[in-house]
Formats: C-alpha cells, sequence, structure tokens
C-alpha cells in the first residue's frame, strides 16, 4: 500500500509541457493566455454574489459600518494565500493546481482529497451562483419563481444559464476569455461609479459607531453556531471585535474562486510572469472595489436600514438616485454569469489533471484536438452542475464552497513551506517573500476562518470528504498512473 506516493515536480512540469524533453507527456493543453486574459478569468470569477448581496446581511447582522474592515481582513487572507499560489504555480505551471502541488508534496491520497475538495468548491460555486442567477434575473424580468425561484423543484433558469455557458466554455479558451472580458469591463466599470457617485453621499452620521458595540446575539442554536465558539466555549455575540471577525469569515466568500488562475497557468504563455501578475492583479483590484463599495453602502445608510437582498442598489434608491440601481442591477447580472462561466472552465482543469494521473478515468481528460482545451470531462462535469442547480436548493450551501476553498488554501501554503524544505533548488521565478512566516501566517488565517464557519458545515463538508475517500479506494488506488508505473517497475525486477 503506498497512498502517499508523490509526483516528482519534473514530471508534473513534463505534463503540462514546460519541459519540451519531456517524452512521457499525456497530453497537455494549449498555451494561449497572457496576463490580461488572467486578470479578466480572476476578476471574471471573483466578484459576484458576496459584494451584491454579503454587505448588507454582514453589516446589519455582524459588524455594522466596521464591514469595511471585515472585507479588508478577508482581502488580506486571500492575499496571502495568492502570493503562495503564486510560487507554486510560477514553478508548476499546471491545469491542477491545488491537487498536483499536494501531489508532490503531501502524496496521492492528499492529492485525491484536494482534488475532491475542488471539485466540490468549483461545481457547488458553480451551482450556487446559477440558483442565485435564476432568481436575481427572475425577480427582475418578473417571472415566475415556481421556475426561477430558489426554492422550485425544477429551476428553468438555473438549467438555461449553465447550459448556454456550457456552450461558451468548450468553444474554446480564447473565446471564453473574450466574453468573460465583456462581462468584466461591464462589473467593473460598474462599481467604480458606485463607488464615485455613492461618495457623494456619505454622512458621517452613518459611520459612527463605526463599530458597534457587542451584544448577545441570538446567533443560531446548536448545528449552526460556527465551529470556534462550540470549541473554545464562547458565547456567540454579534458586532464588537468579535462581529467584526465573523463577518470576515462569512464575506470571505467574495474572494473565493482566484485560485483558478493558477489552473489556468498551464494554458499561459509565459507563466513565470504572467501566473503572479494574473493573481496578484485580480485580488489587489478585488480589494480595492470591495473595500470602496463596503464604504459607500455603509456610508450612505444607516447600517440598521441597509437592506439585505439588495444592498447596494437599495442605497442609491435611498438617497433619491433609483435610476442607478438598474446600472447595479445589470453589473450583478454580468457579475453572476462570468462567475458561472469561470467555475465551468476551472472544474473542467482540475478534472483533466486528475484523468491525466489516471485517478478519474484517463479517456475524459482527452484534450480536443480542434480547441486545445478538455471539452470531454468539461462536459461532463458541466451536466453533474447542471442537474444540480436545476433540481437541488442550494442556497444555504455557500459556506460550504467557503470552507472548501479555505481547505485548498491551507494545503498550498503549507506545500510552500514543505517543497522549500525538500526541492531547495528548484526554480521559483517568484518567491513569497519572508517565507516561512507569511505562508505559515496564511495556513493560520485560513485555519481561523474555517473555524469561524457553523458545525453544520463543517459535517457536511466532512461526509463530502469521506465519500471521496470511498471513491479513491474504489478506482483511484488502482488505477493511478504513478501506481502502475511503480508496479511496472518492480514487476520488472522480479
Ligand atoms: N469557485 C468558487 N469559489 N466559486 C464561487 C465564486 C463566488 C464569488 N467570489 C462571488 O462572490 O460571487
Amino acid at each position: 500500500m503506498d497512498l502517499f506516493r508523490t509526483k516528482s515536480v519534473e514530471a508534473v512540469r513534463a505534463d503540462a509541457g514546460d519541459d519540451p524533453a519531456g517524452a512521457e507527456s499525456t497530453g497537455h493543453l494549449r498555451k494561449r493566455l497572457s496576463a490580461r486574459h488572467l486578470v479578466g478569468f480572476g476578476i471574471g470569477i471573483v466578484i459576484g454574489t458576496g459584494i451584491f448581496t454579503l454587505t448588507g446581511v454582514t453589516a446589519k447582522q455582524n459588524a455594522g459600518p466596521a464591514v469595511v474592515v471585515s472585507f479588508a481582513i478577508a482581502g488580506l487572507v486571500a492575499l496571502l494565500a495568492a502570493l503562495c499560489y503564486a510560487e507554486l504555480a510560477s514553478a508548476a505551471p499546471t491545469a491542477g493546481s491545488a491537487y498536483t502541488y499536494a501531489y508532490a508534496t503531501a502524496g496521492e491520497v492528499v492529492a485525491w482529497i484536494i482534488g475532491w475538495d475542488l471539485f466540490l468548491e468549483f461545481a457547488l460555486g458553480a451551482a450556487v451562483v446559477a440558483r442565485g442567477w435564476s432568481g436575481y434575473v427572475g425577480n427582475l424580468l418578473g417571472l415566475p419563481p415556481s421556475l426561477f425561484g430558489e426554492t422550485s423543484t425544477v429551476n428553468v433558469g438555473a438549467a438555461a444559464i449553465v447550459v448556454v455557458l456550457t456552450l461558451v466554455a468548450v468553444l474554446g479558451i480564447r473565446e471564453s476569455a473574450r466574453v468573460t472580458g465583456l462581462l468584466v469591463v461591464v462589473k467593473v466599470a460598474v462599481c467604480v461609479f458606485v463607488i464615485v457617485a455613492g461618495a457623494w453621499f456619505v454622512r458621517g452620521a452613518n459611520l459612527t459607531p463605526f463599530v458597534p458595540p457587542a451584544e448577545p446575539a441570538e446567533g443560531g442554536s446548536g448545528l449552526t453556531r460556527p465551529l470556534i465558539e462550540v470549541v473554545a466555549g464562547l458565547e456567540p455575540v454579534a458586532f464588537g471585535v468579535g462581529g467584526v471577525l465573523t463577518a470576515a469569515a462569512v464575506v470571505f466568500f467574495a474572494y473565493t474562486g482566484f485560485e483558478a488562475v493558477a489552473n489556468l497557468s498551464e494554458e499561459t504563455r509565459r507563466p513565470a510572469r504572467d501566473v503572479p501578475l494574473g493573481l496578484l492583479g485580480t485580488l489587489g483590484l478585488a480589494t480595492a472595489l470591495y473595500v470602496g463599495v463596503a464604504f459607500v453602502v455603509v456610508g450612505m445608510v444607516e447600517y440598521r436600514d441597509i437592506d439585505e437582498g439588495a444592498p447596494i442598489a437599495d442605497a442609491f434608491d435611498q438617497v433619491g438616485l433609483g435610476w442607478a440601481s438598474s446600472l447595479v442591477s445589470i453589473a450583478a447580472v454580468a457579475g453572476l454569469t462570468s462567475v458561472i462561466l469561470v467555475d465551468l472552465i476551472t472544474i473542467g482543469r482540475i478534472g483533466f489533471a486528475m484523468g491525466r494521473d489516471g485517478l478519474l478515468p484517463p479517456a475524459v481528460a482527452r484534450v480536443s484536438p480542434r480547441t486545445g482545451t478538455p471539452v470531454r470531462v468539461t462536459l461532463l462535469f458541466a451536466g453533474l452542475v447542471l442537474v444540480l442547480a436545476t433540481f437541488v436548493p442550494l442556497g444555504t450551501l455557500a459556506d460550504l464552497v467557503s470552507i472548501g476553498t479555505l481547505f485548498a488554501f491551507l494545503l498550498v501554503s503549507v506545500a510552500v513551506v514543505v517543497l522549500r524544505r525538500t526541492r531547495p533548488e528548484l526554480e521559483r521565478p517568484f518567491r513569497v517573500p519572508l517565507s516561512p512566516v507569511l505562508p505559515l501566517l496564511s495556513a493560520l488565517a485560513c485555519l481561523y476562518l474555517m473555524l469561524n464557519l457553523s458545525i453544520e458545515t463543517w459535517l457536511r463538508f466532512l461526509a463530502w470528504l469521506a465519500i471521496g475517500l470511498l471513491v479513491y479506494a474504489v478506482y483511484g488506488y488502482r488505477n493511478s498512473r504513478l501506481g502502475r508505473s511503480a508496479r511496472t517497475r518492480s514487476g520488472a525486477r522480479v
């Protein structure tokens, strides 16, 4: 039994087509992307539901005006993780990203678990946002909630958007980049507009007290309490410093998805330079826009009166600028659309990398000769997303996306430290500054935010991982390419 067999960084690079002498490669993706495309995809998947809805809920229930600080804290944690991704993705640009880094450091079974975890993040990310999209567009156009609403049994809107975006995703990476780019320009322009126009209506009175004093919260009982309260025996509180941190864990969802840039590194022409630019550019821009938007929202409206469903549009309504709220709606639809698209693209890349290693049936990992992209596995996984989004009410599962993301970030941060020790001479075009301090800080921050999620989310997450281990035992362990070649070699020796 060799559950912890590792794949060498050299093999990873050869597979990804980074090393032209790599004869063993089973096919890699065509390299067509630049830094500009990567920032487009990054912003495409990052700015979406989070800023358009979570700002309201968290300001009202947890943090008050200090939700601005919560966004900054969450952005900082994401930035630390992005630095770690930048180091590994520039050293080994592969579609598998976190999954492959785990394969090279912690071994196969851990890699499989991370891959399974990423599948949760991106498939559920796409499906949750597709249902959100349907509800939002349905509401905007006055369509029947029985077919478009969150609780509909057959969600026609969610199904339609997943089908359309899957078609875009399989057209090719440059075509997807063009569509994403267009949507990104719309949503970024509107965010800038919100900040500039909203700034005129910011009233100092709304911003004081900036951190409302802590109050005991109903805070949910039993399963819906954060794990940290249960473990540390704390009483649930709203507002105060504790409230600001809880809000940071919740709004972290708004930053999730930027790691997709690392999954696209195999398709990048000059990954050493462009992937770090893509990752850090995405996070820099997203953090600036989020902090700006959150600031004007809590500055325009007293936090107790913020709308929980559509906080930004409602803030403009409240100051008598109703026309601006249609602009915000357009940006929200553009935002949700691009999130789903980039989620679908990424999930194909993850499945492709796992199929290439034999942990999923290799036939699904075939690269289409026409587009140079993994069309089959994208279609297969998009089909699963379609089923989820159409038939399952997922409204409450956003936290499961966050816990999945944080788990991957935790592992990537640790992988940076491990690789610096076990393969010190590996060529690293980008290096996390102050290693191992920053990567370890990143790991701890991720763990802390994970503990701030509810026990219910933890239980669902652990159940998902348990199913994953079962699948590995039945399929991956026996069929892994690494395992097979080890067996062939030892077979040849006897
Ligand atoms: N892979 C993912 N994490 N997908 C979901 C991204 C959600 C996005 N950050 C938003 O606020 O809408």
